[in-house]
């Protein structure tokens, strides 16, 4: 009864944000990283997704497990786990149209994104070589931070590789927009799902950049440019904080990351089936701060069969959101250049 409950309200919950019932097109899609605490719901949420036909969840301790049971739910998607013997990681990637990462560290109070670098880049370092091995056209979407670095770092492997498609590499800033979204409309008295705002930058404090000016309930908050608004944009910056601070030493934001994962993942799949005019912001390979020496930017990117099929620029900003950008571009720029030099490309 309650198993039934919590599937209703999954479903419920999922339909409200736009997951298709139709399943027009069927795909492969890999979870790395799935047994951890944004991989697992992840994996569930995706388990849900009729838009998904072979379910492959690689960890290196954890995904049989995963896999069992997530596999047991009756849609129509089968669910495998691998772990890193017998080739697993080769097996789950092989086939794989969208490879979805969350593999790595989470942040401890005091820590910050860039602290995690030392441990997760090697880890995504090493994933992007197999993805550019075994499944070089497969989307991939980079969850595991710090994402400023972490998709630079995936670009250099699949240059080196001689595959890279800049068109199918993507940072997943949608838990900005999600946050955004929820935290303008409690403050608004809005309809959450109506409540849109575009994020730009990339994922990381100050780089987090949400352009309320240009979303009907956060205009006049804007135009106000008061402690009010100074408070939302601190929050919506540094969000991520707040999760690791009440989850104490246990991690950083894992179910929300999970949502906003699956919501990126399904308008891909849209977009690969063939639906038009579907938008996300989001981290990638962008000519619009190029000439500031800023190679990657998250900013409206309408999706396509091929991935990226148009990059929006940021539009009118006020003269607040100026300044915010200003920030963003500076610490973006090291961010980036950071992660490619670990892989010798700067
Ligand atoms: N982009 C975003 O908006 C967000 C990103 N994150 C990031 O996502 C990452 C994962 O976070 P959590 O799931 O909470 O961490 P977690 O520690 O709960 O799970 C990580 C999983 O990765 C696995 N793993 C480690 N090395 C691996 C490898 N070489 N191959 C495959 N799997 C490997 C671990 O065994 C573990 O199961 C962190 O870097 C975190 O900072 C978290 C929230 C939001
Ligand atoms: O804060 C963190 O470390 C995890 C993350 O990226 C987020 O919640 O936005």
């Amino acid at each position: 009864m309650i198993a039934q409950r919590f599937s209703t309200a999954l479903r419920s919950a999922v339909a409200q944000r736009g997951f298709s019932t139709s399943s027009a097109s069927l795909t492969k899609v890999a979870v790395l990283g799935a047994a951890g605490g944004i991989g697992q719901p992840l994996s569930l949420l995706l388990k849900q997704n009729p838009k998904v036909s072979d379910l492959a969840l690689y960890d290196i301790r954890g995904a049989p497990g995963v896999a069992a049971d997530i596999s047991h739910i009756n849609t129509a998607s089968s669910t495998t786990g691998y772990l890193a013997d017998n080739d697993g990681l080769a097996k789950a990637l092989k086939g794989s149209e969208i490879v979805v990462i969350p593999a790595g560290v989470p942040r401890k109070p005091g820590m910050s994104r860039d602290d995690l670098f030392n441990t997760n880049a090697s880890i995504v370092r090493d994933l992007a070589k197999a993805c550019a091995e075994h499944c070089p056209k497969a989307h991939l979407l980079i969850i595991s931070n710090p994402v400023n670095s972490t998709v630079p770092i995936c670009a250099e492997v699949f240059k080196a590789a001689g595959v890279y498609d800049p068109k199918r590499l993507f940072g997943v800033t949608t838990l900005d927009v999600v946050r955004s979204s929820k935290f303008l409309s409690t403050l608004k008295g809005s309809d959450p799902a109506k409540t849109r705002v575009t994020v730009v930058g990339g994922h990381s404090g100050v780089t987090i950049v949400p352009i309320l000016s240009q979303t009907a309930e956060g205009e006049s908050i804007v135009q106000a440019n008061d402690q009010q608004y100074l408070d939302l944009v601190k929050r919506i910056q540094f969000g991520g904080d707040e999760v690791v601070k009440a989850k104490d030493g246990a991690g950083s934001a894992t179910l929300s990351m999970a949502f906003a994962g699956a919501v990126f993942t399904n308008s891909l799949l849209r977009a690969i089936g063939g639906e038009k005019g579907v938008v996300e912001p989001t981290f990638v390979d962008s000519p619009l701060y190029k000439d500031q020496g800023v190679e990657y930017f998250a900013s409206n990117v309408e999706l396509g069969p091929n991935g990226v099929e148009k990059i929006h620029p940021v539009g009118k900003l006020s003269a607040a959101e100026e300044d915010l950008l200003k920030a963003c571009l500076a610490d973006l720029a090291k961010n980036i250049k950071k992660g490619k030099e670990f892989v010798g490309a700067a």
